[in-house]
């Protein structure tokens, strides 16, 4: 390809603020789907002066993730903003990872017990309530926040530990201000600097919340045992102690102390919230829609009635699965996924595209495409349901976004979300607080890192 050949069209930047004065920052995503409609699947946005390449659709965000994956083809590689992003050990931390949290119970009867038991301790905060209305973010936050850190640290924290509910709640500002739109601008515009308050607020919580994840480290070097690990961390320490061994072989190791702290950091960023706010519209959802929640409670009595529920249940719970996975599409926690980047020039459906372009897979668009969904913008079970009511996986359900930088924690997000939804359905009904009818309650998301839903209470009636 040749630097002539056209890079994909767009709206016309203006300088230095490029197309960010046509932006909706607080719903950049709604703006970038119009541009989709005028502009075609592959175009091109200036965010201030940053180049941005946009995929849009089913179609064109599968061919530039997953089809032409191809070295020689497009490839993009994350990330600014996340760990693993400019530099190469992405690969040997991300390998890393996994075959740590698989260790550590992903994927195993071990971690559905961790996350029984964890789904227990939410219904004792919700039954404390007896039915009146209770604002559902702290609690969901934090039981989903002790999955990782029985995961990374060895163990869970008790929910009233001022230690952890610091953590919780800093790491969930963190996310809230991360996505509001003066931080974005001071992303574009870094020389704005100290003007921008919030800003300094971002980079305050930071600091504590590194040096909170130090103080946690430093205890677990002091009593660790290398036979017996108890985390991510012990791993991550351990083979650290190796390679300070074998120091002269291997001159370029990623197991620092700046990499452990920043995967540790980034399993509860990507970890958390994520999971917890999904749980979240899953609630609301069915609060909305009485009738659907009825459904999903009748399947659930009727299968398993009242014991533990195990992921080998999935099968035979096909609606619950469905509303589950509804739930996450029209949820669309994270509208723009996450930035890639070209790793070397390409032509991606005629376009020539730069190396070192940022390429945002879109994933509003993959989730509510219009040719792939029967009611994109409804809540609508049935798209995942044939019509013997059996369950059926869709292609264009794609919340993980896809392809070699896929969602690391797909497997456990998907447990998490499945054992914590029956649990909770098993347990209570989800109704509207008193006075504010099931239409008020309103599926319309706040402006963050992932879309969350707006400030509501809800009420946890028991059922048995
Ligand atoms: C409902 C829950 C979740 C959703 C919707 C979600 C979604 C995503 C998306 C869209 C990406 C970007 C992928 C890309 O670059 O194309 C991502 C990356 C990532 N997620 Fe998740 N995620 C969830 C839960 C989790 C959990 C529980 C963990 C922790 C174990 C996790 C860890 C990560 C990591 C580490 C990355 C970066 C991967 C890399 O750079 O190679 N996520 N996630």
């Amino acid at each position: 390809p040749s630097q002539k050949e056209p890079g994909p069209p767009g709206p016309r930047p203006f300088p230095v603020v490029g197309n960010l004065l046509q932006l909706d920052l607080k719903q950049p995503y709604n703006t970038l789907m119009e541009y989709s409609k005028q502009y075609g699947s592959v175009f091109t946005v200036w965010l201030g002066p940053k180049k941005v390449v946009v995929l849009a659709g089913y179609k064109t965000v599968k061919e530039g993730l997953v089809d032409n994956a191809d070295p020689q083809q497009v490839r993009f590689l994350l990330c600014p903003g996340v760990v693993w992003s400019n530099h190469e050990p992405w690969r040997e931390l991300r390998r890393f990872t996994m075959t740590n949290l698989r260790d550590y119970g992903m994927g195993k009867r071990a971690c559905e017990d961790k996350i029984t038991e964890e789904a227990q301790y939410l219904c004792n905060v919700f039954k404390n309530f007896k039915g009146k209305p209770l604002d559902t973010t702290q609690p969901m936050n934090q039981a989903v926040s002790n999955i990782i850190c029985s995961m990374v640290y060895g163990s869970r924290f008790e929910y009233d530990d001022p230690k952890f509910v610091t953590l919780v709640s800093d790491a969930n500002r963190i996310m809230r201000i991360g996505g509001s739109p003066s931080v974005q601008i001071y992303n574009m515009f870094p020389w704005l600097g100290r003007l921008v308050p919030k800003r300094n607020e971002l980079i305050k919580l930071k600091e504590k919340n590194e040096n909170q994840n130090r103080q946690f480290f430093k205890n677990l070097r002091e009593t660790l045992n290398p036979q017996m690990c108890r985390g991510f961390v012990d791993s991550f320490l351990v083979r650290q102690k190796k390679v300070r061994l074998t120091e002269e072989r291997v001159p370029d190791s990623p197991f620092d102390e700046d990499n452990l702290l920043q995967t540790a950091l980034q399993l509860f960023a990507a970890g958390t919230e994520t999971t917890a706010t999904t749980l979240r519209w899953g609630l609301l959802i069915m609060a909305k829609y009485p009738h659907l929640q009825d459904q999903v409670r009748e399947e659930i009595s009727r299968v398993i009635g009242s014991r533990q529920v195990l992921t080998e249940d999935r099968k035979d719970l096909p609606f619950t699965d469905a509303v589950i996975h509804e739930t996450q599409r029209i949820a669309n926690i994270v509208p723009m996924g996450l930035p890639h980047r070209t790793s070397q020039d390409i032509t991606f459906q005629g376009h020539f595209i730069k190396k070192g372009t940022t390429v945002f897979p879109l994933l509003t668009s993959v989730l509510y495409d219009e040719s792939q969904w029967e009611k994109p913008h409804s809540f609508h079970p049935a798209h995942f349901l044939d019509k013997d009511g059996k369950f059926v996986k869709r292609n264009a359900f794609m919340p993980f976004s896809a392809g070699r930088r896929i969602c690391l924690g797909e497997g456990l997000a998907r447990m998490e979300l499945f054992i914590f939804f029956v649990t909770l359905m098993q347990r209570f009904r989800f109704t509207a607080p008193p006075g504010v009818s099931e239409e008020e309650l309103e599926l319309v998301p706040r402006v963050g890192l992932s879309l969350n839903p707006t400030a509501h209470e809800l009420c946890a009636v028991p059922c048995l």
